[in-house]
């Protein structure tokens, strides 16, 4: 491997999901009764989470890894390393197209995520992603 790629970090997956299970007893979820949370490692080492809100309207939910950012950058900012999200059974849960937008906007050099067939990296999950690389003309 050349030094210029990232590496994976190293990830307490466990720690990652029970964190991400904590969160989602906040959940807000009258209508899907689906509760979700989510948690992510900074790529300075802290633990930030989210857990789903819902809305009347259905429509304006906010998905569990909506407000995981809202608290990233609430936190002082940083970058993505690590994510998982559960639901309430315990069960890993493929973040939606949206999210997977939400989260690569603020990942850091080799995030990965747990998925439901392993731990995979963001451009796995969203290959070719639109980004702020495309902004520039
Ligand atoms: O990764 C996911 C998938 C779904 N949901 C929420 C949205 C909605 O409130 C409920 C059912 O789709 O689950 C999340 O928060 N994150
Ligand atoms: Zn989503």
């Amino acid at each position: 491997m050349s030094s210029s790629e990232p590496t994976a970090p190293e990830v307490d997956w466990d720690a990652l999901t029970a964190a991400a299970t904590q969160a989602m007893h906040a959940a807000y979820a009258p209508y899907s009764d689906f509760p979700v949370g989510a948690a992510a490692l900074t790529d300075d080492g802290r633990i930030i989470t989210g857990c789903n809100v819902e809305n009347a309207s259905y429509g304006l939910t906010l998905c569990a890894e909506c407000t995981l950012v809202g608290q990233l950058r609430l936190g002082g900012g940083g970058r993505i390393a690590a994510f998982a999200c559960v639901d309430a059974s315990g069960s890993v849960l493929m973040p939606c197209g949206r999210c997977r937008q939400l989260l690569y906007e603020f990942r850091a050099p080799g995030m990965v995520l747990l998925t439901v067939s392993g731990v995979r990296t963001m451009d796995e999950v969203l290959p070719d992603a639109f980004g702020p690389q495309n902004l520039q003309n």
